[in-house]
């Protein structure tokens, strides 16, 4: 496939983590436009990635065929301004949370919207991207994106777009919820003698272990987690005090939090 030019609206942690995986995958860095007002984070992509970023919207984003919108929603109407008179023939991508694609349509005039919800494991090329296209994006289209987005890891057409608010309570937030098991564990291992260097080691070590076996395996969590369980022992123990605290139907509930969370984001900057 022949290299498009792509312009980013933003050029800050997700950007970065999509630049890096596309100038590995051999995007020559003459056809990344970057537009980013903060002058030390330009100075970071000219360093990291040999770019050169803009200070503002220019008319050279008229040459891009992809726009990658990446800044925070509560900005994502101060950005849009100067670019839509440039961009409403491109695709538009945008990783942006809780931006529906109607609010896209309207701030750019572009009709082939994506929109993308990565998370950060995408840093090191092991993320996962929930993606939904408006019905004007073309299968030449959606091969684009999905050539853009392959560095960062795998990615999952969902068919309605309120279906990203869960996969942003399950994968975008995701990331989110297994460090914070993880502070747990770690806590966990210092009240119980270790040191938490200790205890770091052995509770990353078992999240990854355990996540790769559950991906390779052809059997279920569930029967994996019953492997580990011998009747009267430790794993029981531990499981069954979970059970009395209700840690799954807690999980349950922080999952729709987010997802609530996200419904009302798309609310507040679609107005
Ligand atoms: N961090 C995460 O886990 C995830 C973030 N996202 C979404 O990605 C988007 C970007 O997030 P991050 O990269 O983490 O944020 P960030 O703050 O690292 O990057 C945003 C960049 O936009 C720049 N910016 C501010 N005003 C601008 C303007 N008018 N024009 C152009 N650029 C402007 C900022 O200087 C900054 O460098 C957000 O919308 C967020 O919802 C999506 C999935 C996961
Ligand atoms: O917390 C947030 O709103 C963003 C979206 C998913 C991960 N971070």
């Amino acid at each position: 496939m022949t290299q498009p030019t792509i312009a980013f609206i933003g050029g800050g942690n997700m950007a970065s983590a999509i630049i890096g995986g596309l100038l590995k995958s051999g995007q020559p860095p003459e056809r990344l436009i970057v537009v980013e007002p903060y002058e030390p984070q330009r100075v970071k992509l000219q360093a990291d990635f040999g770019l050169t970023a803009l200070a503002a919207a220019d008319a050279s984003l008229g040459g891009a065929e992809l726009l990658m919108w990446a800044v925070k929603p509560q900005l994502f109407a101060e950005a849009a301004a100067p670019c839509a008179p440039y961009v409403a023939q491109a695709l538009q991508l945008s990783v942006m949370a809780g931006i529906r694609s109607d609010t896209l349509v309207r701030a750019t005039g572009a009709a082939r919207v994506v929109r993308a919800m990565p998370n950060t494991p995408a840093l090191i090329g092991q993320g996962i991207a929930g993606l939904y296209a408006r019905p004007e994006v073309t299968p030449a289209d959606k091969a684009l994106v999905e050539q853009v987005l392959a560095p960062t890891g795998q990615t999952l057409w969902v068919a309605r777009e309120t279906d990203l608010d869960a996969v942003t309570a399950l994968s975008g937030s995701g990331p989110a919820y297994f460090f914070y098991f993880v502070e747990a564990m770690m806590d966990s291992a210092v009240e119980l003698g270790l040191s938490a260097e200790q205890g770091r080691q052995l509770a990353l070590a078992t999240c990854a272990g355990a996540a790769a076996l559950a991906q390779q395996s052809s059997e279920s969590p569930a029967t994996l987690r019953e492997r580990v369980t011998s009747k009267g022992g430790t794993t029981y123990a531990a499981l069954s005090s979970m059970q009395a605290d209700g840690v799954a139907q807690a999980i349950q509930r922080a999952v729709k939090a987010a997802q609530q969370r996200a419904r009302e984001l798309g609310d507040e900057f679609g107005a």
